[in-house]
């Protein structure tokens, strides 16, 4: 693997706003999107290659990933191929990811990986804004239900020290936190 390029990976619960940062790192500072695989079937609005590699049981079995897990009964990974199409074009990777798919990336990269742990305030707007952005009720009780939901409202304890946390409340300030994270780390 190329070792001049970070992969920026974006963790935290469902709704905490991973998607919405990565999109940011996307169009702000040009990072590669690295599109993961799932079983798990589309939202509406949702493109197959460009939200996510949209898989069955079947076919998300034949590919060659890096991690793997389960995630509320779907399955969902990471190839190193996703990884390198960035690094081959000079770009830094930004990638979304559960907390055990940080750990599994701090595990295998070191510090080429930066994890932003991304959290609230106030638990309740998880929920809220995954109603926000349309998802199904029985989605969101599914979700709210899981135990993986319930995990990653917490900075597992492998990523303390290691990950930049992130409260995100107001857009703004998230923002502005985000851009500090990113100056740092390409100014090195
Ligand atoms: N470890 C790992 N987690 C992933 C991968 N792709 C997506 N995820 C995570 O799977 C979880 C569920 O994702 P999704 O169904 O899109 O729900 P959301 O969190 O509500 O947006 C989220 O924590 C994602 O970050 C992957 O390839 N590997
Ligand atoms: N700081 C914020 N303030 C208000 N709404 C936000 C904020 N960040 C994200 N959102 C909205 O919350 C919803 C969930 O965000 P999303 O990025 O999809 O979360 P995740 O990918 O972690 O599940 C989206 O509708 C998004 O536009």
């Amino acid at each position: 693997m190329q070792k001049n390029n970070y992969v920026f990976v974006i963790t935290g619960a469902a709704g905490s706003g991973k998607t919405t940062v990565a999109n940011y790192l996307q169009e702000q500072y040009h990072m590669h999107r690295v599109i993961t695989h799932t079983t798990r079937l589309p939202r509406p609005g949702e493109r197959d290659g460009i939200d996510y590699h949209f898989e069955t049981p079947e076919t998300i079995k034949k590919l060659h990933l890096l991690e793997q897990v389960t995630y509320d009964q779907s399955q969902y990974g990471s190839s190193v191929e996703g990884l390198e199409e960035g690094w081959h074009n000079g770009q830094n990777d930004v990638i979304v990811l559960d907390t055990a798919g940080a750990i599994t990336y701090h595990q295998q990269l070191g510090s080429q990986a930066v994890i932003i742990f991304l959290t609230v305030t106030h638990m309740k707007t998880l929920a809220r804004r995954m109603t926000l952005r349309g998802d199904q009720n029985a989605a969101i009780r599914s979700r709210l239900k899981s135990k993986e939901y319930h995990r990653d409202l917490m900075l597992p304890p492998m990523l303390k020290g290691i990950a930049h946390v992130v409260v995100n409340d107001q857009w703004k300030e998230t923002k502005n936190q985000i851009d500090a994270i990113v100056k740092q780390i390409v100014s090195v």
